[in-house]
């Protein structure tokens, strides 16, 4: 018997990332190619994007794709959420040349204020919300903060675009497919002060810190490769990274909703003090999933340079959290 159709929205659906994400979603590489899906696509209500999302929408018909069930164009996020299961909140100013995910703030942040509240009037009180929009971190944790009668753990931000850049960079370095590497972590904050950590990753069972064995490589090479790849991607295309974002987005909410057989993927997901970080810091951490729900891998050892690289990531999440004090 087909299953029933599920309710995804998708903000700033005819923005460049909505592009790349929006086909993938209707074909099921989200949530399977057995589980038919409703479109609840918002965008601002002005007639330049709302003429935009319609040129979309046709395109969409015109993949004829088996799973999509239904599709509707919004103007307003209490319409756009009614009854959602799924929620991608993409729609937010990108950055250009120059500046840092958190000068964003100002910019983006009532966008999460207001569509927090929307969320927690009228969508599923199960929906699972991924904030894509930057500073996606600390616009997960206002949406969270919101929404106050929904669960706070239903509300995460995307760090698997990183995760998937250092397992990238890793692959490159020790000449082994990207699928061998298991086991990797990326703590803290979507921005420069992220943690890649591959202390712990193996590859067919063998040690990727002993394999590459070269701390300088990892200190001068690989954080800030992985830390700044963002901002290359600015720097050669002009614009910011789209199609690589709405992978890791299809990948964050597909392992959310159909799990991870044991295998680690990070998620920015609120804290309840684990490895140390406040309560409902919204944080990168190595998870595991399974029926739905997220587990932190806990009890990892964490040694001085990891400690310190933490606590760095954490003092940039504090000080944006600060900053949107008075939204709250
Ligand atoms: N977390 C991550 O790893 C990544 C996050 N991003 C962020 O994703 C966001 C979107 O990026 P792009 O698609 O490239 O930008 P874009 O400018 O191409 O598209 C954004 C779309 O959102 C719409 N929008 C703005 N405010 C909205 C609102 N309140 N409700 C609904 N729609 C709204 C705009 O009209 C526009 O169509 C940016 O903030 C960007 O920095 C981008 C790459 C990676
Ligand atoms: O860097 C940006 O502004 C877009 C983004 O978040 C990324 O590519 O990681």
């Amino acid at each position: 018997m087909s299953k029933k159709p599920v309710r995804v929205a998708v903000t700033g659906a005819a923005g460049q990332i909505g592009y790349a994400l929006l086909f993938r979603i209707a074909s099921g590489e989200m949530l399977g190619k057995d589980q038919p899906v409703i479109l609840q696509l918002l965008e601002i209500p002005d007639e330049k994007a709302q003429k935009a999302l319609k040129g979309v929408m046709m395109e969409l018909d015109d993949c004829a794709f088996p799973l999509l069930a239904g599709m509707e164009a919004h103007g307003d996020a209490m319409t756009a959420f009614k009854d959602t299961d799924y929620a991608l909140l993409v729609g937010a100013r990108p950055r250009g040349p120059g500046m840092e995910r958190k000068d964003l703030l100002a910019a983006n942040a009532q966008i999460f204020t207001a569509q927090g509240k929307a969320l927690d009037k009228v969508a599923s009180r199960n929906v699972k919300v991924l904030v894509v929009g930057n500073p996606a971190n600390t616009n997960a944790y206002i949406a969270m903060k919101s929404a106050p009668s929904l669960p706070r753990e239903n509300f995460t931000a995307m760090l698997r675009l990183d995760h998937n850049r250092a397992a990238s960079q890793i692959a490159a370095k020790t000449g082994k497919p990207v699928s061998s590497i298991e086991k990797l972590a990326v703590w803290g904050n979507h921005s420069p002060t992220m943690y890649a950590d591959y202390r712990f990753a193996t590859i067919d069972g063998k040690s990727v810190k002993e394999m590459i064995n070269d701390d300088v490589w990892n200190k001068d090479t690989f954080l800030p490769t992985v830390g700044k790849r963002g901002a290359a991607i600015i720097e050669a295309r002009g614009l910011s990274s789209a199609a690589s974002a709405a992978n890791a987005a299809i990948d964050h909410m597909r392992d959310w909703a159909l799990g991870t057989n044991g295998k680690w993927v990070t998620m920015g997901i609120p804290s309840n003090g684990e490895y140390g970080i406040p309560k409902d810091v919204m944080f990168g951490y190595p998870v595991t999933t399974e029926n739905g729900k997220y587990k932190i891998v806990e009890g990892l050892p964490i040694d001085a340079f990891s400690q310190e690289r933490i606590n760095l990531t954490l003092k940039e999440l504090q000080e944006e959290q600060d900053g949107v004090k008075h939204l709250l």
